[in-house]
């Protein structure tokens, strides 16, 4: 069946109209090389010089610390591995938290592997990761605290600024992967303490392919990909020119209407939790009850196979996405779902459903009815709920 109902933002967005419309000119027309000194090549750069001022300004940052990469991805690489290498005479141990992204998880894990030495800090049962036990892993060998802003699964947002102030007490440097968080929380880099920070652009209805990483002026990285002289050295390789259009273009949308878009969301959220809580039994919410980013809403459906659901609801139309080992198509259970304590056969049954600027009343409206009908239907064949309910 088509999509009917898309319920997957976290994944990732639809291109908004007015962004690809601002993009489209510089695969046409507007195709010069940003480093060409003919008019056709100023354009372009002058055209990637104001989207940087864009960018940095919402952010509150300089347009000289904002590089342009490839995505989320790159920029977690970037600033792990640079920071890194560049402050090996420093210190060789980087701590970050048990539920980041792979990017981040695996790069750490890859640094391991060449001598640096990796504290994975535990979260509660809502996400959260703990100051104190922060505090304590800081050694004087720690050169860096990578921790995500909020996490793309049970969308728990983490106390930034707290983070950022304990790294700078300690003059340790401090990353954090915010492609979850940018449109969807206000931002000001210098508030919240923050040295280095993970953006992409196709979470918040830009295109694909293109994200940023924000470095503060004076933080030690070597540079990331050797060639051309583009981002200040740092980052060879021609510009993604009509990429960085659409990303400044959807930044700027994302956060002329910030307010609005949290509240739409928050409100539709809080109505899908409400429902879903209210007409299935045996429903937990992961992440933390008010700490969680607007639109997303993940629960863990107990008696229920994630991988089951997914496919009934993408039999009634629904795009959504679940945490359980089987459906990532990796054996491993959620390194997130484990973190907060989950057992696997409770992480079984994870459901995560995002919510975005398209998402209204109706969706979620179906989204719980067909919900209700698949649970039902799906606990009909489970021995054990039938057990609990002693029918
Ligand atoms: C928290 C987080 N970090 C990093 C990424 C990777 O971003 P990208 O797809 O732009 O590489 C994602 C997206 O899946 C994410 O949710
Ligand atoms: S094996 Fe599927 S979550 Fe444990």
């Amino acid at each position: 069946m088509a999509t009917k109902v898309y319920m997957d933002y976290a994944a990732t967005t639809p291109v908004k109209k007015e962004v690809l419309d601002s993009m489209i000119p510089y695969y046409t027309e507007k195709y010069g090389n940003p480093s060409s000194v003919y008019s056709l090549g100023r354009e372009s750069r002058k055209t990637i010089d104001e989207s940087r001022e864009k960018i940095a300004n919402i952010l509150g940052a300089n347009p000289k610390e904002i590089y342009f990469t490839s995505g989320g991805s790159e920029a977690d690489n970037w600033a792990i591995k640079a920071v890194a290498m560049a402050n090996k005479d420093k210190g060789n141990h980087i701590i970050t938290s048990k539920i980041e992204h792979h990017a981040v998880l695996h790069t750490c894990e890859y640094l391991e592997k060449h001598g640096f030495e990796v504290t994975y800090l535990d979260v509660d049962e809502y996400g959260m990761v703990d100051l104190e036990q922060l505090k304590k892993s800081i050694t004087d060998k720690t050169i860096l605290i990578s921790i995500m802003f909020a996490n793309n699964e049970i969308g728990t947002i983490q106390p930034i600024k707290e983070i950022g102030q304990i790294a700078r007490e300690k003059g340790v440097y401090f990353h954090t992967d915010a492609v979850q968080a940018v449109g969807n929380v206000k931002i000001d880099v210098n508030e919240l303490n923050i040295d280095m920070m993970s953006m992409s652009a196709h979470k918040i209805y830009g295109p694909k392919g293109i994200g940023a990483l924000y470095i503060k002026k004076g933080v030690k990285i070597d540079p990331h990909i050797h060639g051309g002289a583009q981002e200040r050295k740092r980052r060879a390789g021609t510009e993604n020119v009509a990429g960085i259009v659409g990303f400044a273009k959807a930044m700027e949308l994302a956060y002329e209407n910030l307010e609005e878009h949290i509240s739409k969301l928050t409100k539709l959220r809080d109505k899908l939790i409400n429902d879903v809580k209210n007409k299935i039994d045996y429903v937990r919410l992961n992440g933390h009850p008010e700490k969680r980013l607007p639109g997303n809403a993940s629960f863990c459906i107990e008696f229920i196979e994630g991988e089951a659901l997914l496919l009934n609801l993408d039999m009634a139309g629904i795009a959504a996405s679940s945490g359980s080992a089987c459906t990532s198509g990796s054996l491993d259970p959620s390194h997130v779902l484990m973190a907060i304590g989950l057992p696997h056969e409770i992480a079984h049954g994870s459901l995560r459903l995002t919510l975005g600027d398209f998402t209204t009343e109706k969706d979620v409206d179906y989204v719980v009815e067909k919900l209700v009908e698949i649970v039902d239907r799906l606990r009909q064949m489970s021995p054990l709920y039938e057990k609990v309910k002693g029918v």
